[in-house]
């Protein structure tokens, strides 16, 4: 069982930090501790003190001390892990942890494998597998939205949801199995209509949460962004207008950008994942070609294209082969250097792309609120606002959901055509177990428990 081993691991990250922490989890936990960890309050020892209690000490190889440290125990089943734990925490030196690890690994914990800490979490049923799954969403969320969606998943909202579609779900297979097995004490006549209605309406809740899917994930993982535009538009500066700061390379001389730089910023709740390319013109030079050929590779796999136009001259034949590349693209035309004598026709884009115009000076920021505007109303029409709306933004769970929705229509289909109830069952736990899926629970046990509780009372 997972309980054999105890684990341990430094639990804060990998660089300098003013503390660090080594947590341990499991059944020795408090037995290896006390090897090398003594309170300096010599009564207390990890193995009788409280759970939630902490003390001052020192951890110590031999006799010689490593490092001062707190101690913090939590006893099982009330922990993170619902296991035993102890946590050092130590001066966050990354020499000093290792060697603190090292030493209870010696004294019989094993390091722990990723994940392993929450996972055992979920093996002791404290959460699910959603709920799982959103600590590593949280630690890795990238803006506000990707953190709140996040904490809220570990807050169980979707779990809630998925158990209470699945008790339906079972609710109405239990009522077709008793039915069939007791035909005397349950009546199935008028019941394909009932449960059209109620598979209609989970039907409506699955594809709810479906359409939350693609704005979810934009906004939290953000846009993948590329900007594209001929040498010396101003591509470089549009790119350091973004991150704030002098990164990418600014020269007066065409062509200075050779490979992607890419950067994630964050604008008014927006994340842009943006790749600065090279500048796109035909070219001999090896090197060049190369970046350009790349750049040409990461417009294919954008979500959105900002095409940066030099206003201040003419459109030429690179600009033309430019916009050939990015008509099926989410495309902004940023027209760049309106700070300069306007020298550009915009008709003569908008004849080759249907894409919105901004004027813009990446050297003065003049037009970038216009900018941020469209971004905003273009790829989430409101929804930046929060509201109270559970969002998916796992694509597991969405893979799980649209096999839910898949299996459900096949319900409907089968009542629609007039079959017996007993075709209902099979796709109805199809749809049970993939929304089980989600949270990480197995379908059958559960289903014989429910089915045992509600129908056999008294019979
Ligand atoms: N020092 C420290 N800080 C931390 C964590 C940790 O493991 N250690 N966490 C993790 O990385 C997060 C906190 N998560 C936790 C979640 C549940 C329990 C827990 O013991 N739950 C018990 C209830 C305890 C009680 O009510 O007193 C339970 O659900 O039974 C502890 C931490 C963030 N901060
Ligand atoms: N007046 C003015 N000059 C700008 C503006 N944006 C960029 N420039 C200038 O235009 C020149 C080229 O800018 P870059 O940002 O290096 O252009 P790029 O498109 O990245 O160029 P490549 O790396 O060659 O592809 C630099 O001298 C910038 O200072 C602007 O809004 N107004």
């Amino acid at each position: 069982m997972f309980k054999e081993d105890t684990i341990a691991a430094i639990t804060t990250g990998m660089s300098n930090a003013g503390v660090g922490i080594i947590r341990i989890s499991g059944d020795r936990a408090c037995e290896i501790t006390d090897m090398l960890f003594r309170a300096a309050n010599k009564n207390k020892k990890a193995v009788n003190m409280k759970s939630y209690t902490a003390a001052f000490g020192g951890v110590y190889e031999d006799d010689r001390m490593i490092d001062e440290a707190i101690l913090l125990v939590m006893k099982a089943p009330h922990t993170y892990t619902c296991e035993d734990v102890c946590e050092l925490q130590c001066h966050g030196g990354i020499v000093v942890l290792r060697k603190i690890l090292d030493l209870v690994i010696k004294c019989g914990a094993r390091a722990a494998e990723p994940g392993e800490f929450t996972k055992r979490a979920f093996l002791g049923g404290r959460i699910d597998l959603s709920q799982a799954e959103s600590v590593m969403d949280i630690i890795n969320a990238k803006n506000d939205f990707a953190a709140r969606t996040s904490v809220e998943q570990l807050q169980g909202r979707l779990r809630d949801k998925i158990i209470d579609m699945r008790e339906q779900i079972l609710y109405n297979v239990a009522f077709i199995e008793s039915a069939l097995d007791d035909p005397e004490h349950y009546s199935l006549d008028g019941f394909p209509q009932k449960l059209e209605i109620i598979v209609d309406n989970l039907v409506d809740s699955v594809d709810n949460l479906l359409t939350t899917f693609d704005n979810g994930k934009v906004l939290s993982e953000g846009i993948n962004t590329v900007i594209v535009g001929k040498p010396n538009a101003g591509k470089s500066s549009l790119m350091n207008m973004f991150v704030g700061e002098e990164r990418a390379i600014v020269t007066d001389m065409a062509g200075t950008t050779r490979d992607t730089l890419s950067e994630v910023i964050n604008v008014r709740g927006i994340t842009l994942n943006i790749v600065d390319t090279a500048g796109i013109r035909d070219t001999d030079d090896v090197v060049e070609k190369i970046g350009v050929d790349k750049a040409l590779e990461s417009v294919d796999k954008a979500d959105l294209v900002l095409y940066v136009v030099d206003s201040s001259i003419d459109l030429d034949e690179n600009d033309h082969r430019i916009m050939s590349r990015i008509q099926d693209k989410n495309v902004v035309v940023i027209l760049n250097k309106s700070d300069l004598e306007k020298k550009i026709d915009e008709s003569n884009i908008k004849k080759y792309i249907d894409a919105d115009i901004i004027q813009l000076s990446a050297l003065t920021g003049d037009g970038s609120e216009e900018l941020y505007e469209l971004l905003n109303r273009m790829f989430f029409e409101g929804t930046l606002t929060y509201n109270d709306q559970l969002y998916i933004t796992n694509t597991r769970h969405k893979n799980e959901l649209v096999c839910t929705k898949n299996a459900l229509l096949k319900v409907k289909e089968s009542i629609d055509m007039g079959m017996e109830e007993d075709f209902f069952s099979i796709d109805l736990m199809d749809a049970y177990e993939h929304l089980g899926l989600i949270i990480g629970e197995t379908a059958r046990d559960d289903l014989a428990d429910k089915i045992f509780k509600e129908f056999c009372m008294g019979k």
